[in-house]
């Protein structure tokens, strides 16, 4: 049952995984696990902004309208960013006009200032998500400011969204390590998030931005960041760099997070953090949810489907396990 599965997996992860497994287990207080876990896919955002050469309008669109008919509830559309910098989004208003919403689906996008906002909103956006950053170097990289600035950049973007009714999704990269800086305190992280929430963001989704986490590293940076963040309003965001992203998740939701990001077979990376590969795969993820008797609302194989067709664009084997076993065996 999955009460069981909440005695003997802190053990099973923890022991494996951890060197700091013990003090822990002491420490840590296991969740029942959820019936019911939201996944944000952020696959035709996160996944291609990366991608080195431009991926058409259409593509895009199909994609995104192949994911609305799995059972998703969020996708992550696209950003409102400098084109110079990511060329990859300076299709972001085709993308989102182009779109065929579906009604029970929501299409945030990313939103760093202002002028992105503004440009979202015109273009049709009804959420959106800030970015910052637990790292003051990956901050300047990213988003060309200082954490502080950073936060005053948002502060005015969640009040103006606020006016307009528009939900303001909150990120924090680099939770778990940042490819300049190397190790972050999770109180700087928890710092980050509580500032985020306190503006007014909903949701502070917790980036392990260059897949550098472990269970371990996971479990202390959450412990962290609930003292000051409901973890109701906690989601994860993992990349899967060193193969640690599926136990990651597991980690955060025995702490009682309720909301998964990840990106159809795997896609991903940031192009401000070399070296980083694909976000968890939606489909992997899934796998591993219901095979725990946790509800998704998301229809695996359409999602298989969906990530077929977006590798078979990219001439790119699926990061997904779950998809290329699925592929053998089907
Ligand atoms: C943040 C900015 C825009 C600041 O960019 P900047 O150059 O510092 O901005 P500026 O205010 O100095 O303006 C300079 C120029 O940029 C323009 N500009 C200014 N703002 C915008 C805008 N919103 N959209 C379009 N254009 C914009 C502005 O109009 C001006 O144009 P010019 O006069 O030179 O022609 C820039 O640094 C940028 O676009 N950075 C890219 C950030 C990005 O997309 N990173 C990847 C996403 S974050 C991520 O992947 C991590 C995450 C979320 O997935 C979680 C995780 O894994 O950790």
């Amino acid at each position: 049952t999955k009460q069981n599965m909440v005695k003997i997996s802190p053990v099973v992860v923890f022991f494996h995984l951890s060197p700091f497994s013990f003090i822990f287990l002491q420490t840590i207080k296991a969740h029942e696990y959820p019936d019911f876990v939201k996944i944000v896919e952020v696959g035709p955002r996160d996944g291609l902004q990366n991608e080195k050469e431009i991926v058409p309008t259409g593509v895009k669109i199909q994609l995104i309208d192949m994911l609305s008919g799995t059972g998703l509830s969020v996708i992550e559309a696209t950003s409102f960013v400098s084109s110079k910098w990511v060329p990859q989004m300076s299709d972001h208003t085709e993308v989102l006009r182009g779109i065929q919403r579906a009604p029970n689906v929501r299409y945030p996008v990313l939103t760093p200032n202002m002028q992105g906002f503004q440009d979202a909103v015109a273009a049709g956006a009804t959420e959106v998500a800030v970015f910052g950053s637990a790292s003051e170097t990956f901050s300047r990289k990213n988003i060309n400011c200082s954490v502080d600035e950073s936060m005053l950049r948002f502060k005015e973007v969640i009040t103006l969204a606020k006016g307009q009714h528009i939900p303001v999704r909150g990120y924090v990269s680099c939770a778990l390590g940042c490819p300049h800086e190397g190790h972050i305190d999770p109180s700087k992280v928890a710092q980050v998030a509580k500032s985020l929430y306190e503006m007014g963001c909903y949701e502070i989704s917790l980036g392990d931005t260059i897949g550098v986490g472990t269970p371990g590293s996971m479990c202390e940076m959450m412990q962290t960041v609930m003292k000051e963040v409901p973890v109701s309003a906690l989601a994860v965001h993992c990349h899967d760099t060193y193969g640690q992203a599926l136990p990651n998740i597991l980690t955060a939701l025995q702490m009682g997070v309720r909301v998964v990001d990840s990106a159809v077979a795997g896609l991903g990376g940031c192009p401000y953090a070399q070296g980083s590969t694909g976000n968890v795969s939606t489909e992997d993820v899934l796998y591993m949810l219901h095979g725990m008797g946790i509800e998704t609302g998301v229809n695996l194989a359409k999602v298989v489907e969906a990530g077929d067709f977006i590798c078979n664009f990219l001439c790119r084997k699926t990061n997904s396990k779950v998809a290329q076993a699925s592929s053998k065996t089907l």
